[in-house]
């Protein structure tokens, strides 16, 4: 089942306090990088990275950023995708949240965490607002802790 987060951002009071909920988590934690994967993480990570004062750092699809790139290839429920990063957005040392919409096979997210750990960041955790349990993403992960707000159904 699609599960649809556009409704949640017609809603004010709900977006707002989705937002404040991680903003609260993550606000204490030294965290300077936030990244988003294209493109619905990035309604999730400029409002978070903006209230805990980190850089927002933007994965994108291939040929999208302008500027030297490191991509990461990695698997979907069907085929395979890539995601780039821009050479120079982050240093080593840096500690990182990772923030989606959605984890659902954990691809997207593992791509994310190895784009930024191949170049000495420290991914401190990832977030989504939704989790569909029955996938496994998580198990993906490689131990790393994972927040989400809401358990989806239906795969
Ligand atoms: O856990 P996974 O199996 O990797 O799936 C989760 C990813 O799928 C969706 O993105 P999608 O690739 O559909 O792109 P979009 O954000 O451009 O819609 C969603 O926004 C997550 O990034
Ligand atoms: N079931 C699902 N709903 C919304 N986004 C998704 N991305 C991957 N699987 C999805």
């Amino acid at each position: 089942m699609f599960q649809d987060i556009t409704t949640l951002l017609l809603d004010t009071k709900a977006f707002k306090d989705t937002i404040d909920l991680f903003v609260e988590r993550y606000r204490d934690q030294n965290i300077s990088v936030v990244a988003s994967v294209e493109a619905r993480g990035f309604i999730f990570g400029p409002p978070i990275a903006l209230a805990i004062g980190a850089k927002f750092v933007p994965m994108r699809k291939p040929k999208k950023l302008p500027g030297e790139v490191i991509s990461e290839e990695y698997s979907l429920e069907y085929g395979t995708d890539k995601i780039e990063m821009h050479v120079g957005a982050v240093q080593t040392g840096e500690r990182a949240l990772v923030i989606d919409d959605f984890i659902a096979t954990g691809g997207t997210l593992c791509a994310a965490i190895k784009l930024l750990e191949r170049v000495g960041v420290t991914v401190v955790e990832c977030a989504c607002v939704i989790e569909l349990p029955e996938l496994k993403g998580r198990a993906k992960l490689g131990g790393k802790p994972l927040f989400v707000l809401v358990e989806g159904g239906g795969a």
